[in-house]
């Protein structure tokens, strides 16, 4: 569903990511980690057709996101780390927006089940700039999922959101998953990971030092205690690059 091959990105000759190669099947769920500048947004980005890329091909349900980005967008749902919503438009507004952007026919009763189930149906007709923070985060999410896109890729998914809306943020997750979405998670939290991930990939400086199953990440670092071998993997791998920087 997702196929990256030998995927590179330059700004202005800096390599921000060198020859990444991954695939997301449906149904997985990919946690991207690494440190600050790993990255993670970079890929994230390129993916979803925001920037190009320097080299290499990113396919999205067969659609190379370059050379055909109209139909790989089509089955994309990308939240942002900051989502930019439009402050004098209320929550429904952004939704049959949404709805008219991606052509999604009869969207109100899809629209109306996301707003139960991301608890916003109160917020209905609330212009979003009056909603809180977690609040917005939620429309955003509640937008990417109208079209039912087959590739999920979300940026720091949890900022902002209370303990109630990171139950419903991950339940929801997995549903698109066990739906046979494939998703991609760039996050911090490695409890986030532990709890919802089918795969890790550890990026540092640009490059995949890590990719594999949970499972078999869960194995390779986890001694006793098996609840912090991904902590463990991560710092192993980060700090072996800093030295090799050295
Ligand atoms: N528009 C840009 N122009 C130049 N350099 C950039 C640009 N965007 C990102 N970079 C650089 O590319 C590298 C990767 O950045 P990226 O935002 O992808 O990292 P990240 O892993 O998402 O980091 P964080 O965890 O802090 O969000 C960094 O060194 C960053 O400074």
């Amino acid at each position: 569903m997702i196929t990256v091959t030998n995927f590179s990105k330059q700004y202005k000759g800096f390599t921000a990511v060198k020859d990444l190669s991954f695939s997301v099947e449906p149904g997985q769920i990919l946690g991207l980690l690494g440190p600050n500048g790993a990255g993670k947004t970079t890929t994230l980005r390129t993916l979803c057709g925001i920037i190009p890329p320097t080299s290499g091909r990113l396919l999205i349900a067969g659609h190379d996101i370059a050379e055909a980005p109209i139909a790989a967008k089509q089955n994309i749902g990308y939240i942002p780390d900051d989502p930019r919503l439009f402050d004098t438009m209320t929550v429904w507004e952004h939704l049959a927006f949404t709805a008219a952007a991606y052509k999604v026919a009869d969207f109100e009763e899809s629209a109306e089940a996301l707003l139960m189930s991301f608890e916003l149906t109160h917020k209905r007709d609330t212009l979003v700039h009056n909603l809180s923070r977690g609040m917005r985060q939620k429309v955003a999410i509640a937008c990417a999922f109208l079209h039912d896109p087959k590739v999920i890729l979300f940026d720091e998914p949890l900022t902002g959101l209370d303990p109630q809306g990171i139950r419903g943020i991950k339940q929801a997750i997995r549903e698109r998953a066990q739906a046979g979405a494939a998703i991609i998670i760039s996050s911090h939290l490695l409890s986030l990971f532990e709890d919802l991930c089918t795969h890790i990939m550890v990026l540092n400086l640009g490059e995949c030092r890590l990719f594999g199953t949970m499972g078999s990440v869960l194995s390779e670092f986890g001694q006793n205690d098996d609840s912090s071998a991904l902590e463990e993997a991560y710092f192993t791998i980060t700090q072996n690059k800093e030295m090799d920087q050295a």
